[in-house]
């Protein structure tokens, strides 16, 4: 038996990859009335038939799985934020960063449209920034027709499997032309009459670029966050999970108990006060939710 990697998936065939080729397999019937569905990304055991054809017979573990696009065993994601239009926002920047966290992604932050600041704007954006990097994040800042881009991506897409994020009219498809050049994505029109993106009905498959995985469609919304438990977000907020650890209480959430590690870092300001504003606000959203059941 071999052992490879879907990279696409058409028409109920998977498309595995081994030693430069793609092997076109069935899944077994097996798969489907254990409820179990392959998914591109995932690693899997597959028997040859023919010269390009098998058949899938075991999945390995998955590190993580994505709803939309349907992928699984994501490293990283490259999180579009444009500095303006739509404005920068610390909040959608933070339920963005969560997501990414709960799912054991790693967010690479990506400013897009600097060339759209001001003078004025062009300080508080580098506070913001030094701000995100303090906590331990990375940040790319990029501008239009930037040539240097794809060079300072290389090194974090190598090796990686990775899958672009972010709101709507952030840049995207443009990102992602530059990376996947004869993938020519249309850019800069939302279909309003649709009212959601347009890539919806594309489906997904991992192509190489820079010595890694990129997925072609973007992923993750902030609405994904409707799936975090209140326990876990402290540890979708690196620099409180670190911290935490000091809390006299053991799952603690940082509000009313005493002793809070959180709190004092809150007032030293080794934590910023509009992190720690929006921790309470995502507590307080998944304390209101309803349960499902
Ligand atoms: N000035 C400037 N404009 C940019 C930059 N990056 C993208 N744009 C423009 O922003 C608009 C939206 O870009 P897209 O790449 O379509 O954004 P998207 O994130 O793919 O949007 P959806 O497909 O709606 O999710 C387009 O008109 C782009 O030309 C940038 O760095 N600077
Ligand atoms: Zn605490």
């Amino acid at each position: 038996m071999a052992q490879g990697q879907i990279r696409k998936a058409l028409s109920g065939y998977y498309y595995v990859f081994q030693d430069g080729e793609l092997i076109q397999c069935r899944g077994r019937g097996v798969f489907r009335n254990r409820g179990e569905s392959p998914l591109v990304g995932d690693i899997v055991d597959y028997t040859k038939e023919g010269e390009s054809d098998g058949y899938i017979m075991k999945i390995h573990p998955r590190k993580n799985e994505l709803i939309r696009p349907p992928i699984a065993n994501i490293d990283q994601a490259l999180l579009v934020f444009s500095v303006k239009e739509p404005d920068f926002n610390t909040i959608l920047l933070d339920r963005f960063l969560v997501v990414l966290e709960s799912f054991q992604v790693k967010p690479i932050i990506c400013l897009t449209k600097m060339d759209l600041l001001t003078e004025a704007t062009q300080q508080q954006l580098q506070n913001y920034v030094t701000q995100y990097k303090e906590i331990g994040y990375e940040i790319i800042e990029t501008y239009k027709d930037d040539q240097t881009l794809l060079d300072r991506l290389k090194p974090i897409l190598e090796g990686k499997t990775s899958v672009l994020a972010g709101q709507s009219g952030v840049g995207k498809s443009t990102l992602l032309n530059t990376l996947l050049p004869n993938l020519n994505l249309q850019t800069g029109v939302i279909s309003q009459s649709l009212g959601r993106g347009k890539h919806t009905t594309r489906h997904v498959e991992l192509i190489e670029v820079c010595g890694g995985l990129l997925a072609d469609t973007p992923g993750f919304s902030s609405f994904d966050f409707d799936t975090i438990e209140k326990e876990e977000l402290t540890s979708c907020f690196p620099e409180f999970a670190r911290i935490s650890e000091d809390c006299k209480f053991r799952g603690c959430l940082h509000m009313k108990e005493p002793k809070c590690a959180v709190k004092s870092a809150l007032e030293t300001g080794e934590i910023q006060s509009y992190r720690y504003e929006h921790y309470q606000q995502f507590l307080q959203e998944i304390l209101d939710r309803k349960p499902r059941y």
